[in-house]
């Protein structure tokens, strides 16, 4: 078992990882004074919920927790305010009251969505994050929770930190192989913002990694989750460091939303993003090296590195101006300078980013 802390004074919270914890869940939620008075509800989605769902809420119950449940469709779409809406709906007739806390059992999206459940019922009730993705190490930890709109991804949200994230590694197991290299985009980004060595060895392991090896994967995710919990507890509210864990979203968020929320996965639309910063960073003077460690990295770990043809350029020009990281009239990059360093770039020139976004279509 591995634990590691997110330092945030009196909203500081531990990270669990390990193999099993599913089943020692109460324990857990005894030991960070989760209430017993209050009603609980555990919120899923419908490929999770057959696998894990009995096991977590029949441990909760024999230790005297009173459990709701609410099982969402599966994948992005189920980030909506018609979602939140229904699930308020759910915790009103479960009884919920502002003692109570929401358990988000699944992906990074039903934690995104039932983190904000949590931010918003009754202004903010506690919330238990249960990662069951690869990719839910980066989205379990920092507190980020939020829906998505038709037009923009991620904007109508809040920061809610969970009382604690509980990874049980086995849960992993049933990951299908293309949401289990969804999940290595964000471990590969974290390794490429911060820590080269990192970087390199997800290169040398990505085919454990790939085999689900939990050796590697354990490593892997605390690795990720190190370098996800450090960033947050230095900025908390994306003042000005956190913003370098967005490094290929400005392109991948506009994947995204001009998709239609699920043609492409959100690692796969952050990979072909992150090989859009690794061009930009050729623009603003970063060795070669950067740009072919990181397609490398990321080819390894089964990921796309090239735009699909038929996305329409204008429209992800478009999608970009409404994200977040369009501020102040100008477009936010964050730019790999070397391997594990990267820098946020204000005032980049639409053109080079429009030429970057049509070279993505021919990347090998
Ligand atoms: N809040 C943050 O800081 C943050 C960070 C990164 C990503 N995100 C968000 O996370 C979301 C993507 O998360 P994701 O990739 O985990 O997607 P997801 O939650 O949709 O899960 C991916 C798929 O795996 C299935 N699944 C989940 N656990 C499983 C298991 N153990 N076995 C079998 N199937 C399982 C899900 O049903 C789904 O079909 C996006 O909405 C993204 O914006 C948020
Ligand atoms: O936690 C963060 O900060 C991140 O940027 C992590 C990202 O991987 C994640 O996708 C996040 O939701 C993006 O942030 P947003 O503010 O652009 O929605
Ligand atoms: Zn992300």
């Amino acid at each position: 078992m591995r634990e590691l802390k997110v330092e945030l004074g009196e909203r500081s919270y531990p990270i669990y990882i390990g193999e099993g914890l599913l089943q020692e869940a109460a324990a857990y939620f005894k030991k960070h004074q989760i209430s017993l008075k209050s009603p609980l509800l555990i919120i899923t989605d419908e490929h999770v919920a057959p696998r894990y769902l009995e096991s977590l809420e029949g441990n909760l119950r024999e230790a005297g927790f009173t459990v709701a449940s609410a099982v969402v469709p599966a994948g992005e779409s189920s980030k909506s305010l018609s979602m939140l809406e229904s699930l308020v709906t759910k915790a009103l007739e479960a009884g919920l009251d502002r003692k109570s806390t929401i358990v988000a059992l699944g992906g990074g999206v039903v934690g995104d969505l039932a983190g904000f459940v949590a931010a918003s019922y009754m202004r903010g009730v506690k919330f238990v994050q249960i990662p069951t993705t690869i990719l839910a190490h980066d989205s379990s930890v920092g507190g980020k929770v939020a829906v998505n709109h038709p037009l923009a991804k991620n904007i109508i949200g809040a920061f809610h930190q969970p009382e604690m994230v509980l990874y049980d590694l086995n849960t992993l197991q049933s990951l299908p192989p293309r949401d289990v290299s969804a999940g290595l985009s964000e471990v590969v980004k974290h390794g490429l913002i911060w820590d080269a060595e990192f970087t390199a060895w997800c290169e040398e392991n990505a085919d454990r990694l790939l085999a689900l090896e939990p050796d590697a994967l354990g490593y892997a995710l605390y690795k990720g989750c190190s370098v996800k919990a450090a960033v947050v507890s230095k900025d908390e509210r994306e003042n000005d460091l956190r913003a370098i864990l967005n490094l290929g979203h400005t392109i991948g968020h506009a994947l995204e939303a001009v998709a239609g929320y699920g043609e492409l996965l959100h690692g796969e639309a952050i990979s072909i993003g992150m090989i859009g910063s690794a061009r930009l960073g050729l623009r603003y003077g970063a060795p070669e090296d950067v740009y072919t460690t990181t397609k490398r990295a990321l080819s390894k770990v089964g990921l796309p590195v090239k735009l699909p043809e038929h996305f329409d350029v204008d429209a992800i020009m478009n999608a970009m101006m409404h994200d977040k990281k369009f501020s102040e009239s100008t477009m936010v990059f964050v730019v790999p300078t070397e391997i594990g360093k990267v820098e946020i770039k204000k005032d980049v020139q639409t053109a080079w980013v429009r030429e970057i976004v049509e070279q993505l279509k021919l990347e090998a």
